[in-house]
């Protein structure tokens, strides 16, 4: 069977520091799969490599069973990413946002209206299409973000903490966005976030990764059986695995990436 995503030994050193450090795991075809783990584990790392934006220093990356490294192009093309930074223009409504990528993509005007109006309601952001992206709320740009990464029409796509800094109703629409789009796109979705019970609720599968290395694979439901105690939660696996509490919000950490898209908009 052809995997959607297969990494083979990947490492990544920048100098003498491993940011990745030797990591293997599949994604099969339509599934969730999140990634999670402490802030400096390797995430953004390994998903920058997936997304070709990175040269691993070694290992191997398939993506529908062609090498990352031989097939950048055809890759890319099969490849959605939506970064930790914002990727919207404030200073455009989000039609406009949308049609820009479309021309990138040079599509024809009567292809470009039929995608992005698509996009609109499966995104449910027709009403708002033609406010200023600056308007919007935080939930409301992600979900544009996920229409921008989506236009080329990808088998694959990657979020970096899409989920990051947004209040948790706004975090609740995002993820019903996501699980919307996987069942009726089939999308197969590789996601990091450090919300376990986001993760919890719509990952198929998790790998937790710590200093570089994944501690631990598998559902949550086998994770959480793992650790031995009854009634643990994803938090507890996290925690058990990394030594780590989990950052909910308020930190520095969560708080400078939350300001930097702020500075975008202003
Ligand atoms: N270009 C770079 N040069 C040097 N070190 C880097 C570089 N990029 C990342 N690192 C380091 O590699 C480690 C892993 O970083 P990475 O951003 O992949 O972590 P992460 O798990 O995504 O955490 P976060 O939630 O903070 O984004 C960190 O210690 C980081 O400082």
């Amino acid at each position: 069977m052809v995997y959607s995503i297969e990494v083979q030994d990947l490492i990544k050193r920048f100098g003498d520091y491993e940011a990745v450090a030797g990591i293997n795991f599949s994604i099969n075809k339509g599934e969730v799969f999140g990634l999670l783990g402490p802030n400096g584990a390797g995430k953004t790392t390994t998903i920058r490599m997936l997304a070709t934006l990175l040269p691993p220093t070694s290992g191997r990356i398939f993506v529908e069973g062609l090498d990352v490294r031989r097939h950048g192009g055809l890759v890319r093309r099969l490849l959605g990413y939506v970064p930790q930074a914002l990727s919207a223009d404030g200073t455009l409504t989000g039609y406009e946002n949308l049609l820009l990528f479309a021309k990138l993509l040079r599509l024809g005007k009567g292809e470009r209206e039929r995608r992005i109006d698509e996009l609109l309601n499966l995104l449910n952001l027709q009403d708002a299409a033609h406010k200023l992206v600056r308007e919007y709320s935080g939930g409301m740009v992600r979900r544009l973000e996920i229409g921008q990464a989506i236009l080329h029409r990808p088998h694959i796509l990657i979020l970096d903490e899409p989920t990051v800094g947004l209040d948790p109703v706004a975090r609740h629409t995002v993820w019903n966005t996501l699980k919307q789009l996987r069942e009726e796109t089939g999308l197969t979705i590789l996601i990091t976030t450090h919300y376990m019970e986001e993760a919890e609720a719509t990952c198929r599968r998790v790998a937790i990764m710590n200093r570089g290395r994944i501690v631990a694979q598998g559902t949550p439901e086998e994770l959480k059986r793992a650790t031995g105690k009854p009634d643990a939660t994803l938090e507890d696996v996290f925690t058990f695995y990394t030594g780590d509490q989990v950052e909910t919000g308020g930190s520095f950490h969560e708080l400078r990436k939350t300001r930097l898209r702020v500075q975008r908009f202003n």
